[in-house]
């Protein structure tokens, strides 16, 4: 499914967040980086209905997202992890899934397997019994994301969904995420380059509230060719590349 950006503008109370933005994903993971203020989690809020553009359209599949009906029919095939979310200690694993399911609109026969469904998909059915607080960070983790598969949605927005994981942690919710992806569409904001590098499929790079980038990894990679000083450099291509581009925008 794709969701679609057309001459995208927002602002909070004056303050230009985003401005003129026309950009489009779908199929696959799809990577979102800038820096702290670029307008990443504004972006992913228009997507997720949280905010509502001050002009131009967004589009979830046909759904369009100025109008009522279109925002409350997109809804349902949207899933959403923010940055920080809470969970209820006490509660069990399946439970907390079955309820999630349940608030996004499952028949209430259908929601214990359809956590069933959602558990599996992160690697986290062998701990449905168990209170949400015997969970590491990492688990906890993947049992957000599991509460955002709970009704199945055809796009799954992530907001920097690895800080604060350790390294094992990491790898282990960017396997699952990757899976995810084969059958939806998953947009993904994070500062971590190393994620999209090996997550994403194209890349869309936010600055000043634009879209300056709009590509794949391996495009975005190549606008270091030819250059001798960033190619010796210490990094991964893709990490100098990123930083060749925001360093350029910085001096214009
Ligand atoms: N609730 C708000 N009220 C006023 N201004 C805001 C609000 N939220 C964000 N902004 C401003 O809008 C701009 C874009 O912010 P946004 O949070 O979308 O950026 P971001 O790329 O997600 O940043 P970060 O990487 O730090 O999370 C910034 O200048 C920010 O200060």
């Amino acid at each position: 499914m794709r969701v679609r950006f057309d001459e995208v503008s927002f602002a909070y109370r004056g303050r230009r967040a985003l401005r003129d933005v026309t950009w489009g994903f779908g199929g696959g993971v799809t990577g979102l980086l800038g820096s702290n203020g670029a307008g990443k989690t504004t972006l992913l809020s228009l997507v997720v209905t949280l905010l509502r553009a001050d002009s131009g359209r967004v589009h979830v599949g046909d759904h369009d997202l100025s109008t009522g009906a279109g925002r409350r029919q997109a809804r349902r095939l949207l899933g959403f992890v923010p940055q920080r979310f809470s969970l209820a200690p006490e509660m069990r694993v399946g439970d907390t899934v079955t309820y999630s399911a349940w608030v996004h609109g499952v028949a209430e026969r259908d929601c214990p397997q359809a956590a069933v469904r959602a558990l599996e998909e992160v690697g986290l059915i062998d701990r449905r019994a168990d209170p949400v607080r015997a969970l590491s960070g990492g688990q906890r983790q993947r049992l957000g994301l599991a509460a955002a598969l709970a009704h199945d949605p055809a796009v799954v927005v992530l907001d920097e969904p690895t800080v604060g994981l350790d390294p094992g942690q990491r790898l282990r919710l960017r396997e699952r995420v990757k899976v995810i992806g084969q059958r939806r569409t998953v947009l993904l904001a994070s500062h971590l380059l190393e994620d999209i590098e090996h997550l994403c499929d194209r890349v869309g790079v936010l600055a000043g509230g634009a879209v300056v980038f709009d590509g794949t990894v391996a495009e975005l990679s190549g606008l270091i060719d030819g250059a001798a000083e960033l190619e010796a450099a210490p990094g991964s291509r893709f990490e100098r590349a990123y930083d060749a581009l925001i360093a350029k925008l910085g001096e214009t």
